[in-house]
C-alpha cells in the first residue's frame, strides 16, 4: 500500500505560471526518495501540496489509505508526515527546545506531562539531552536544524519530508544528520543538492521536470 499516492496534479500560485502540470508520484513504505529538480522547479510546493499547506487546482492526493481534500484531511496527514523545512527558524517558535519539541505532541492531544515525557525522549535519542533548556533562537544553525528534527519526529510521523536537510550544515553536523536518518524507520522524500548525502541515504531518485515528475532509466 502506498502511504502517498499523487495522480495528475496540476498547480500554479495566484500570480504565476504553472508549477505542477499533471504530476503523478507514489511513496511506499520503507522508501527514501531522492526529489531532484532545477532551482524553482517546484520541489518545496510539491512538498507543501503534499501536507495540504497549498491545494491543487486539480488532481488527486491519498494519504494514508484515504483521499484527502479538506483541512480537516490534511491536519490528519500533518501528523502522520511530518516536513522539516528548509529554514529551521521557520520551523521552531517557543523560548526553549523542550517546549519546541513537547509543542507537536501537545498539538496532537497530548497532556503537557505527556508531551513532556515524548520530547525528553526524541532529544535523548538524538543526542540532545543537554539542549532541552536552551534558548532556542540563540542555538547555531546546525543545532536548530537537528532541534527542527526533533520537533517533527516528536510526531511519530510515518513519513518525513526533508528540504534540504544538509544546507548549511557543517561536516560534523551533516555526518551526525545523515547517521540520524539512515537509523530511522520513516519512509523519506529527501530535496537536496547534496549528492554524497542522497547517495548515502535514498533507496531511489524522481525528478522534477516540466512540471512533471520522472524516474531516471
Ligand atoms: N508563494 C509563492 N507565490 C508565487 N510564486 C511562488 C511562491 N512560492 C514559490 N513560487 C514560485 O514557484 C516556483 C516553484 O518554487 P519552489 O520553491 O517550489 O521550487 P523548488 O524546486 O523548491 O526551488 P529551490 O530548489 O530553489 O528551493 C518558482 O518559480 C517560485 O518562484
Amino acid at each position: 500500500m502506498s502511504l502517498f499516492r499523487l495522480e495528475g496534479i496540476h498547480f500554479a500560485y495566484p500570480s504565476g505560471a504553472p508549477v505542477l502540470n499533471g504530476a503523478h508520484f507514489a511513496l511506499a513504505a520503507g522508501e527514501r526518495v531522492a526529489l531532484s529538480g532545477a532551482n524553482g522547479s517546484g520541489k518545496t510546493t510539491l512538498f507543501h501540496l503534499m501536507v495540504g499547506l497549498l491545494r491543487p487546482q486539480a488532481g488527486t492526493i491519498e494519504a494514508f489509505g484515504a483521499p484527502r481534500a479538506s483541512e480537516r484531511d490534511f491536519k490528519e496527514v500533518r501528523a502522520k508526515a511530518g516536513l522539516l523545512f528548509q529554514d529551521s527558524d521557520d520551523q521552531l517558535f517557543c523560548p526553549t527546545v523542550i517546549e519546541d519539541v513537547a509543542f507537536g505532541p501537545m498539538n496532537l492531544g497530548a497532556s503537557r506531562a505527556e508531551a513532556r515525557a515524548v520530547a525528553v525522549r526524541t532529544l535523548a535519542e538524538l543526542g540532545l539531552t543537554d539542549f532541552e533548556d536552551r534558548i532556542t533562537h540563540k542555538l547555531s544553525g546546525g543545532q536548530k536544524r537537528l532541534v527542527a528534527l526533533a520537533t517533527v519526529l516528536a510526531m511519530q510521523p510515518q513519513v518525513l519530508l526533508l528540504d534540504e536537510p544538509t544546507n548549511g550544515l557543517d561536516h560534523d553536523t551533516r555526518a551526525r544528520l545523515t547517521a540520524i536518518l539512515q537509523g530511522l524507520p520513516q519512509a523519506m522524500m529527501i530535496v537536496s543538492h547534496d549528492g554524497d548525502f542522497i547517495a548515502r541515504l535514498a533507496t531511489r531518485t524522481v525528478a522534477l521536470e516540466g512540471g512533471r515528475l520522472a524516474s531516471p532509466l
